[in-house]
């Protein structure tokens, strides 16, 4: 069965690449490397030094002069910069077994269903160049239904919907294949932007990466416990107005309003992945529901949407953050 997934050869290792946050998982270790994917260089472009990697980087984010610069290895969930992808992995697979010289590991890795040739070729050539032995590429709905314990390899239709920080995937899995996909690059990290702009444009109020995303889990959290949606979140920034640091408090109902728009564009994606089933896989999916996983799955908004528009039952799975590198450890014990 595990031809499946990762072909022949067994991986030592495998990795998680996401757009906000890898994760490295080792043979027989579970779990060993969990941090933002970011990278910190000094200088320019050519012949530019690397500062810092990962979780020391976060805290960095628009607080660095001029001299350095970061850099996130991938956008929307695919790689946009191979040399900032190649030092993350050397950083991210030494962090997990070691200081030692890397030896070519195998590896799998985790990458969008709808990834292109040019982009799986580019995160080829990073993991290469990065010193990792052979690679071989996983989807990532695939993975997240394993590790969200999904009756992977029946003759029965499951439906997942992994929602990351750079993208949005649904896909319908039976007999260990995806029998329909769908996706949307964006997921987190277009309702931080979007929160982010509403404030700029509404408010006439700059905030940063990271207050925008703060923004959003205290709205989660202020709606997953039930708090009045005229709860306030006091938000830090810049106003544009009188160009000074300020505070302004501001109401959740409001935001909620921001968020929909986003959280509209992934029912429709459910929407038109349900009309493209065969009879049969839809007769599943009408009985086990939708299986939410992904970091952006606590926005419970998401699923209740979901829910409403289709009539079917979405549940969040288990660790649901987690399920990609759950999936894989999987599949290395495979
Ligand atoms: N409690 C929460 N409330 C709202 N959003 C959250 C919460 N926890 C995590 N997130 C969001 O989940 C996203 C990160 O999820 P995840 O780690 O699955 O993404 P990723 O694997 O890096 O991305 P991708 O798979 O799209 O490349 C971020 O946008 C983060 O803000």
């Amino acid at each position: 069965m595990r031809k499946f997934l990762i072909g022949s050869g067994k991986p030592d290792l495998a990795i998680d690449f996401g757009t906000a946050n890898t994760r490295v998982v080792v043979c027989n270790a579970g779990v060993l490397f969990d941090e933002p994917s970011l990278c910190c260089f000094a200088g320019e472009a050519s012949g530019s030094e690397l500062v810092a990697v990962g979780a020391s980087v976060k805290a960095m984010l628009n607080r660095t002069s001029g001299a350095l610069r970061i850099v996130r290895p991938l956008h929307r969930g695919v790689l946009s910069d191979i040399a900032a992808a190649r030092e993350f992995l050397v950083y991210a697979v030494r962090s997990s077994v070691g200081q030692r010289r890397l030896r070519p590991f195998r590896a799998i890795i985790g990458v969008p269903a709808d990834a292109t040739v040019a982009e799986r070729g580019a995160l080829l050539t990073a993991a290469n160049d990065a010193g990792l032995g052979s690679v071989e590429l996983v989807a990532e709905p695939l993975a997240a239904a394993l590790g969200a314990g999904l009756p992977l390899y029946r003759p029965e239709g499951s439906m997942i919907v992994e929602c990351g920080a750079g993208v949005t995937e649904a896909a319908v899995i039976s007999l260990g294949g995806m029998c329909a996909t769908a996706s949307i690059r964006g997921g987190g990290n277009a309702l931080d932007a979007a929160l982010s702009d509403y404030l700029h444009i509404r408010h006439k109020f700059l905030v940063g990466t990271n207050t925008a995303e703060r923004v959003k889990r205290d709205l989660v959290n202020i709606l997953e416990n039930e708090l009045s949606e005229q709860a306030e979140i006091v938000i830090k920034g810049r106003s544009l107005v009188s160009g000074l640091p300020e505070a302004v408090a501001i109401s959740a109902g409001e935001l909620i309003s921001v968020i929909d728009k986003q959280i509209a564009a992934v029912t429709r994606m459910v929407r038109n992945l349900l009309a493209q089933l065969p009879p049969e896989l839809s007769r599943d999916i009408h009985g086990s529901g939708i299986f939410l996983t992904g970091g952006s799955a606590a926005i419970g908004l998401v699923g209740k949407a979901i829910a409403n528009d289709t009539g079917l039952q979405v549940s969040v799975a288990n660790d649901h953050a987690n399920c990609v590198a759950l999936g894989l450890q999987k599949a290395l014990a495979f």
